[in-house]
């Protein structure tokens, strides 16, 4: 089995939607893959009119194949803030052709204000590791580990693009969608994300970092500098966050490098002029390179007014780990392999 679905970014690239077919006769919703999360969740018949503002609704009492999971309920909240609860059902679903008959279908009895404003967004499949699924008493599988061993290979590939549609695809890596090798490096599901170590990134072309090597002649009261050019960063790929949210330390050196920024609590982070040039932002995974072009972290205006726009660097100050999301994926290639046993993500240029 596999399967091959288009990833449409809403207005700044703040979300990638994707059509997702449930039940029978096939109702169609627009989901958010998050690979941040393990829950597949719906508007639904099941919400509130009061709570629902143009989106799809799944209806299970119209679809021959739906299955309420008796006494299951889930209830999720996001970093954002905002958070969805409800019951559960099995049914089909199918992305782009990759199907599972038994996936739990997690209807909204309650979705936050964020959710009922988000006007495009009909629920989000989630594609982190089962073992963060919130459903109770009984957990449930993502629709990744469920079809995983119908899938021709363990895999599911983000070619995330720049106010452009991608592609999600599932069982199959299609070479015409990078350049160059895919490097891998192995993953740490332990909290249930898809947490990884960069081996290095830096700021810019310029060699803002102060390299070891050039002062090797340095008195021996000088600090050996933190050389970003071999420093790793630790986080989770994420296509559900939509910017990269790194450490502080990355962002004083990135934003060093612009001279209008701020960090401005009333925007809550870094600000800069519109017309700013912003330096790339360049990772390392083994023996790949990915470029983050700093087109792409201009990342949106603060206002109406266009004039201070909004970075697409932040910190990850107080979650503990960095957060390498839309930002950072949309310049590569992704390969999230898992074989049930090792999980490893790999990078590719494309
Ligand atoms: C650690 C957090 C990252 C953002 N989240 C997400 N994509 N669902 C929530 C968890
Ligand atoms: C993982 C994210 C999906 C989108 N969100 C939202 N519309 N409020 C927040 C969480």
């Amino acid at each position: 089995d596999t399967g091959s679905a288009a990833a449409t970014p809403e207005q700044y690239d703040i979300q990638y939607l994707t059509p997702v077919s449930l039940g029978t006769p096939p109702q169609i919703l627009n989901l958010d893959f998050d690979s941040g999360s393990s829950d597949l969740w719906v508007f639904s018949s099941e919400t509130p009119a009061s709570q629902v503002k143009g989106q799809a609704q799944y209806n299970p009492s119209k679809s021959s194949t739906s299955k309420e999971v008796s006494g299951a309920t889930w209830d999720i909240s996001y970093g954002d803030g905002s958070s969805s609860s409800g019951n559960v059902y099995t049914d089909v679903v199918n992305v782009g052709n990759a199907t599972f008959a038994g996936q739990a279908v997690e209807t909204a009895q309650q979705v936050s204000s964020s959710f009922t404003s988000d006007t495009n967004n009909d629920g989000l499949l989630g594609l982190a590791f089962s073992t963060i699924n919130t459903v109770q008493p009984e957990q449930q599988k993502t629709f990744f580990d469920n079809i995983r061993d119908d899938l021709d290979s363990p895999v599911w590939t983000a070619d995330l693009k720049h106010n452009e549609p991608g592609t999600y695809n599932f069982g199959f890596i299609d070479d015409s969608l990078y350049t160059g090798k895919i490097a891998y490096t192995d993953v740490d599901s332990s909290d249930g994300f898809w947490m990884i170590t960069l081996d290095s990134y830096s700021v810019g072309s310029s060699t803002s970092n102060l390299s070891s090597r050039a002062f090797h002649h340095r008195p021996s009261t000088f600090p050996s500098p933190s050389d970003s050019a071999s420093t790793p960063l630790t986080g989770i790929a994420d296509t559900g966050t939509t910017l990269a949210l790194l450490p502080d330390s990355v962002c004083t050196e990135y934003y060093s490098q612009v001279s209008s920024a701020a960090n401005s609590q009333t925007a809550g982070g870094y600000v800069f002029d519109c017309d700013a040039t912003l330096p790339d932002f360049t990772y390392t995974v083994g023996s790949t390179t990915i470029t983050i072009p700093g087109e792409y972290i201009n990342y949106a205006p603060v206002d109406t007014t266009g004039e201070q726009c909004f970075g697409g660097i932040q910190s990850d100050a107080d979650i503990g780990f960095s957060i390498f999301g839309d930002i950072a994926l949309k310049a590569a290639f992704v390969v999230f392999e898992d074989d049930g046993s090792s999980p490893r993500l790999g990078f590719a240029q494309k």
